[in-house]
């Protein structure tokens, strides 16, 4: 095969994957061609066709598994071909069995490199050598999240959302965002911990601060003080609860305002702060730890997010990260006190994609995968003038929809 070829080949094999292995979920993100031809059809292996088939009819993957359906992306265009994106995430605690899953569902005999990101990309890069045969073209999670972002934000014109009457938490309302002209932002990205960057430009950005006090704490602590299982379970308690039967009050300590310094009575001057007492220890419900826990890491997150935009004179403070995934209690706490703290000059901005950005600018970097591989390769075939050898090679080290080698027609859910 010749060389350029062997690129083009590369540059549109399919499936297309973009991984991101979390501190606490994986997110894949898997790109579905729609524009097939009758040829590209006929040639296409069964196994492709298969995963395909798999990942678009359920909505349900082994244990942990699920598909958002409610976050794909139709119509969209990637590398000049036009499909739908699909949004999936499982438990990164679930790893083996999604290891397991995509050996007998055939991904391994198809695909031999995919693209990760995200910590568990270094972690987990040995079993999925060793278990399934694949290396992992590894790409560093804050490039991703910001590539993910933008790419977003120009594919759906309703990304980006802020909330109106922020300052009134009871009538606050979600509204669309113009994010078309992003820039300077800071982007708090509140997934296991919690990692703050401030983006200049497209390429242009620094992690300027982080805390650990992040989506993992909230639940973890949940789960100690709670009982529950599961962060469905521990937002459901919060939604019931009243922080304000766990916490002291600026009011529990002045019996009203603090007004010299602007503090409201109704603001918390110390979260868990009425902990320490018996009788009350004993009259705290479940719902209440819960929704006083959320509001203790919420707060915190929302402080150091808001020192972070003074620092470097933003105005525009976009939160991402799976934390706030079915969680309107954190983000409107966010949109308020980034609206107080400021004097309005401050505005919580937030992404339906929430969690997905890394995996979905993983997708996107496959470009730079081939790039880098592309030199690569021109490299060796300059120093062995052996270029056809070097294509055929290469093509079978990322890729492959042309050589199946099984027949699975398997496609139920597992
Ligand atoms: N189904 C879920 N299971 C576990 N945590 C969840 C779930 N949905 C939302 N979360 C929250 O999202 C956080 C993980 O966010 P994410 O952005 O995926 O970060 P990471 O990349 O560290 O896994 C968890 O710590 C938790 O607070
Ligand atoms: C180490 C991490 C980048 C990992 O990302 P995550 O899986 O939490 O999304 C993040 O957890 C983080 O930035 N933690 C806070 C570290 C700190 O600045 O204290």
């Amino acid at each position: 095969m010749h060389l350029e070829a062997a690129l083009e080949l590369l540059r549109t094999a399919m499936p297309w994957f973009g991984m991101d292995i979390g501190g606490t979920l994986t997110k894949l993100v898997y790109f579905e061609p729609k524009d097939i031809t009758p040829d590209e059809q006929d040639q296409e292996a069964e196994i492709l066709r298969n995963i395909r088939r798999y990942l678009t009819k359920n909505s349900a993957y082994g244990k942990t598994g699920h598909r958002d359906t409610h976050l794909q992306m139709d119509n969209v265009e990637i590398r000049k071909r036009r499909g739908s994106l699909h949004f999936i995430r499982f438990q990164t605690t679930d790893m083996s069995n999604f290891l397991l899953l995509a050996k007998q569902k055939g991904m391994a005999e198809l695909v031999t490199t995919v693209c990760a990101t995200g910590g568990g990309a270094f972690k987990f890069e040995n079993e999925f050598r060793q278990q399934v045969n694949m290396k992992l073209a590894k790409f560093d999670e804050l490039d991703t999240l910001i590539k993910g972002i933008l790419f977003a934000e120009v594919q759906n014109p309703t990304e980006c959302y802020f909330y109106e009457n922020a300052r009134d938490i009871m009538k606050s309302e979600k509204r669309a965002f113009d994010f078309s002209k992003p820039y300077p932002f800071i982007l708090v990205n509140v997934g296991s911990g919690v990692s703050i960057l401030a983006v200049y430009g497209p390429d242009n950005y620094k992690r300027v601060s982080g805390t650990s006090l992040g989506g993992g704490t909230f639940l973890g602590l949940c789960c100690l003080l709670t009982g529950c299982n599961s962060f469905e379970e521990a937002i459901q308690l919060a939604t019931k609860g009243d922080n304000r039967k766990v916490d002291k009050l600026v009011r529990d300590i002045y019996g009203g305002d603090y007004d010299r310094f602007g503090l409201t009575g109704d603001l918390v001057a110390s979260s868990f702060g009425q902990m320490h007492i018996k009788d009350k220890r004993s009259s705290v419900s479940r719902e209440d730890l819960a929704n006083a826990t959320l509001v203790t890491i919420t707060n915190n997150i929302g402080s150091i997010a808001r020192m972070c935009a003074l620092n470097e004179k933003m105005d525009k403070v976009v939160f991402v990260g799976n934390f706030l995934r079915v969680n309107p209690i954190s983000m409107k706490l966010l949109a308020y006190a980034m609206e107080f703290w400021s004097n309005g000059t401050l505005k919580a901005l937030f992404l339906e994609h929430e969690g997905y950005f890394g995996a979905l600018g993983c997708l996107l970097q496959f470009n730079g995968e081939i790039a880098a591989a592309l030199n690569e390769t021109a490299e060796t075939s300059q120093q062995t003038q052996k270029s056809e050898t070097t294509a055929d090679t290469f093509s079978n080290t990322i890729n492959s929809t042309t050589s199946p080698h099984s027949n699975n027609t398997n496609n139920s859910d597992s």
